[in-house]
């Protein structure tokens, strides 16, 4: 994310810019087997930022995901979470993860609550991973809050998979992140489950929780994210508000997505790059 007028679009109302950003990320490259795929990032995500990464398939969206959650390193750059550098970062329980994937998988039969209370152990110490009752309220409270209470003793395999979606989501909740990255939340997702959805992350707004937010339906969202970045060929190519083109182009009606979003009459952004 560019520093400078774009990068302060995101100190609204609602974001805390006297804590320092929940990312940072200064000039930072990522490439496997030698190629590059991420080029000179530099985005910084203040607490209470709603964010959402667009881009086209494979311009480096998933992988500056994973850069963020440490899954990848850096080939360049540098990168810190809540103010501390990656490299000394201890604290992984800050960040909640909803992984690209539809379901749950098979495998081993779990219940909702068996699912969602794996949430939780990243919060335990590890002489004592068993859950308490206040434990034990926080995962009732991440189940009901993705509406899915009367499903908490289901098997997760029975639950559709927009429901699995959601308890996906309450598991990441149960570790009460402060911040909340989700790849592709709406993906195969039918319109009753992303009507719950987008409910269960207005609500997280409006307790402080930042979010991060890969997709290419940005639709069921577009009235809560308060800022896109989008990539394009590695690089941000545009950080700002998500104004009527970049929403219209990343509703897939643009002919060449890699290229950056023009701007439009009233739009007040930049185009970085
Ligand atoms: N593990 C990997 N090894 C080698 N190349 C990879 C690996 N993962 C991703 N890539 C390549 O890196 C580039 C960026 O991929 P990435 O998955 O980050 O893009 P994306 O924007 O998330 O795409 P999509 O929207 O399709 O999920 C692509 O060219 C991809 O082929």
């Amino acid at each position: 994310m560019s520093i400078g007028p774009a990068g302060s679009a995101s100190g609204t109302a609602h974001t805390d810019i006297t804590q320092p950003p929940v990312v940072r990320i200064r000039g930072g490259a990522v490439a496997y087997a030698g190629q590059r795929v991420l080029s000179d990032v530099h985005l910084d995500v203040v607490p209470g930022d709603v964010v959402a990464l667009l881009g086209p398939n494979g311009s480096g969206k998933s992988t500056l995901v994973r850069a963020i959650l440490g899954l990848v390193p850096l080939s360049s750059g540098s990168l810190e979470l809540f103010g501390t550098p990656i490299t000394r970062q201890r604290d992984r329980a800050r960040i909640g993860y909803v992984p690209q994937r539809h379901t749950v998988g098979g495998g081993v039969p779990a219940t909702v609550e068996e699912i969602v209370a794996s949430g939780r152990l990243a919060r335990r110490p590890l002489l004592m991973p068993w859950l308490g009752s206040a434990d034990r309220g926080v995962v009732t409270d991440a189940i009901a809050t993705v509406g899915l209470a009367e499903k908490a003793h289901a098997q997760i395999s029975t639950l559709s998979g927009g429901q699995q979606r959601r308890a996906l989501i309450a598991r990441a909740l149960a570790g009460e992140p402060d911040l909340l990255v989700m790849d592709e939340p709406f993906a195969g997702v039918d319109v009753a489950n992303q009507e719950i959805l987008t409910r269960t992350l207005t609500k997280l707004t409006s307790t402080g929780v930042t979010l991060l937010i890969v997709t290419h339906e940005i639709g069921p969202i577009a009235a809560l994210v308060r800022r896109t970045v989008v990539l394009g060929h590695g690089r941000v190519a545009y950080d700002g508000p998500p104004t009527p083109s970049v929403l219209r182009r990343f509703a897939g009606a643009d002919p060449d997505p890699h290229s950056p979003p023009a701007p439009e009459p009233g739009d007040s952004f930049g185009i970085v790059g």
